[in-house]
């Protein structure tokens, strides 16, 4: 009943069609109860006294009386389903919405597979619910009511004997809830499982296939699988147990009536009418217990998924707005960024950065280098608000950015990251992706300036080529390059590229940051980058070790120093002959010059 009361706020809004199917369900039900009644009539009334001239008369209002519950079935039926889509409808716009504000510490955790099955089957389980089971429970109630009244009003000694099973069924039926909900727990969180196994195959099917991992995934989903099998196989059982019981229980009644009823028909205690009435009503009450079984069900089903469905509504979001936020804009934004003391964990790690400082002016570039898991990506994570600052402060034009609208926040913020995420949709589209109203033209700007244009036009549909979500058919270079382009044209305050020219050449990447420089000009830029010759030109470049800052200077400061830059330097040069390292130098120097 808890989920039932939570989810209110879905189907409340939809009551009018809740009532309506549930009035349709009562008049067709009531209907029904006419037939063992002109059943009675038939009998005692029209056959026995021999008035076979009323047998048309009633005929007709036997057609009357099924046409009119065959509509009223069919309209309850289409409330119901209106009512079913709508709070689906609902339900899967609120969770998507939901989605959508979780913060990145969610997404670490979370497994796709999983909330795909709570978008999807568990949907599918309160839809089925809300838009029939709920008015089918009613109307078991309804019929156990109606069905007791008409046959204690016949004869309520034979009523009451009639119905001495019904507590047993009603014990079954309980104690088949007690041990099909746990069950039908199991199977939906198995299904999720077989659903991530499913789905993370296909996203890694490359790392799969180059490892030859075929036969060792295809072992881990049988082993999910077999969970599957054998929770559906505990539930089958469950329910292969509870059949026959109420099956027993439920004809003991019709066996008891037979016996009683026809003593009393015999000793002239009851007429055969009412007899044949009673039989038929009887089935109004063991009908509903025999479908007991299948309303539970339903219903446990309901609970678990509705269960799931409200854990994710239900979910935290740890990166939201404050009651002022403050809406920044273009307009308004100049860029400057401040680090004060910023010291950050991950959830049950120990700290990412440790004490970091950084004055970055509007309009200067700040680049980073340190090894893997130093902690570079995690500056530019908190600079984005990816993760609350708990201790020090970030500060966006003297604005501490827990203070800033995160949307707005985000919106000054273009990032290019190492591995790019593309949209299954045009080259166009995913470059567009950040804007609105962006016209033909400043996409292609976009994509000459990130050195993309060329390879588009090669494609044979340009820019209207249509790319998988892994960029089917790209090469990793040409990914990066449209990524890059879809930052350039959100025209941003503050430029982020995050390791984001890893993946082409060093010609192509110097001729990128051309691109970037004409554009950048006057805005604050962030580059992580493991090549020297990426951050070379930065106002100052810092370096870390273990989320500490051990270096920080110009690239000719930082060069003249001993230390990690250095040493990254000789490294990096090293695999050139002395002569051609100073030429790749100073032709980059020239290139730079000319900006
Ligand atoms: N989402 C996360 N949850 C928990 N720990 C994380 C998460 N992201 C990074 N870390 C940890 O924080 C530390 C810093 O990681 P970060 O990604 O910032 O390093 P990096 O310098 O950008 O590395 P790389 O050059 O490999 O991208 C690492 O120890 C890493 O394991």
């Amino acid at each position: 009943m808890d989920v039932l009361r939570q989810l209110k706020a879905f189907y409340w809004a939809e009551r009018k069609f809740l009532f309506s199917s549930i009035l349709c369900l009562m008049c067709a039900t009531a209907l029904g109860l006419v037939y063992p009644n002109l059943l009675r009539y038939l009998i005692d009334d029209v056959i026995g006294p021999r008035k076979f001239e009323l047998v048309p008369a009633l005929a007709f209002t036997v057609v009357g009386v099924v046409t009119f519950k065959g509509c009223m079935q069919f309209l309850h039926g289409f409330f119901g389903g209106r009512l079913g889509n709508r709070v689906a409808f609902r339900m899967r716009n609120a969770l998507y919405d939901k989605l959508q504000t979780l913060s990145f510490q969610y997404y670490d955790k979370a497994k796709t597979g999983d909330l795909m099955s709570r978008l999807t089957a568990d949907l599918e389980a309160i839809r089925n619910f809300i838009g029939f089971g709920f008015a089918q429970i009613l109307n078991m109630v309804l019929m156990v009511v109606f069905g007791g009244v008409m046959m204690l009003s016949i004869h309520w000694q034979l009523t009451l004997i009639t119905l001495v099973t019904i507590p047993l069924l009603g014990f079954a039926a309980i104690r088949f809830e007690r041990n099909i909900h746990p069950a039908f727990r199991e199977m939906r969180q198995a299904m999720s499982n077989l659903t991530t196994a499913v789905q993370e195959n296909i996203t890694g099917v490359r790392t799969v296939k180059s490892f030859a991992r075929e036969t060792h995934e295809v072992s881990k989903f049988s082993v999910r699988s077999e969970a599957y099998q054998t929770n559906q196989v505990g539930a089958a059982k469950i329910w292969a147990k509870f059949f026959p019981v109420m099956e027993l229980v439920a004809n003991l009644s019709a066996v008891i009536l037979l016996v009683t009823g026809g003593i009393l028909v015999i000793n002239n205690s009851l007429k055969l009418g009412e007899f044949v009435a009673f039989f038929s009503l009887i089935w109004y009450i063991i009908g509903p217990m025999w479908g007991l079984g299948f309303h539970i069900n339903n219903y446990t089903q309901f609970k678990a998924s509705g269960e799931r469905v409200l854990g994710l509504l239900n979910e935290h979001v740890h990166v939201k707005n404050t009651e002022h936020a403050v809406e920044v804009t273009g307009e308004t934004v100049k860029g400057h960024v401040r680090f004060n003391h910023v010291t950050f964990s991950y959830p049950d790690k120990s700290p990412a950065l440790t004490d970091i400082v950084i004055d970055a002016p509007a309009g200067s570039v700040i680049g980073f280098l340190g090894a893997t898991g130093s902690g570079k990506s995690t500056i530019i994570q908190l600079l984005m608000r990816a993760y609350n600052v708990k201790h020090g402060s970030i500060t966006l034009d003297g604005m501490d950015i827990r203070n800033l609208d995160v949307g707005s926040l985000r919106r000054q913020i273009a990032p290019v990251f190492q591995e790019t995420f593309l949209f299954s949709a045009s080259i166009r589209d995913n470059i567009a992706y950040g804007v609105r109203d962006v016209t033909p033209e400043q996409i292609e700007y976009a994509a000459k300036l990130a050195k993309a244009h060329d390879f588009i036009m090669e494609l044979p549909l340009g820019y209207d080529t249509i790319v998988g979500e892994r960029g089917m058919g790209l090469s990793g270079g040409q990914k990066q390059r449209i990524a890059i382009a879809r930052a350039l044209i959100k025209n941003p305050r503050i430029l982020i590229l995050d390791d984001a020219t890893s993946a082409v050449d060093m010609e192509t990447e110097h001729e990128i940051q051309a691109g970037f420089k004409e554009l950048m000009a006057g805005r604050t830029t962030f580059i992580i980058a493991h090549r020297i010759s990426s951050l070379r030109h930065a106002d100052e470049i810092i370096v870390l070790d273990k989320g500490h800052i051990v270096q920080r200077g110009t690239h000719a400061e930082l060069v003249a120093q001993n230390g990690p830059y250095r040493e990254t330097y000789n490294i990096q040069y090293a695999d050139y002959p002395l002569d051609e390292a100073a030429s790749i130098v100073k032709a980059h120097d020239r290139k730079g010059s000319t900006l």
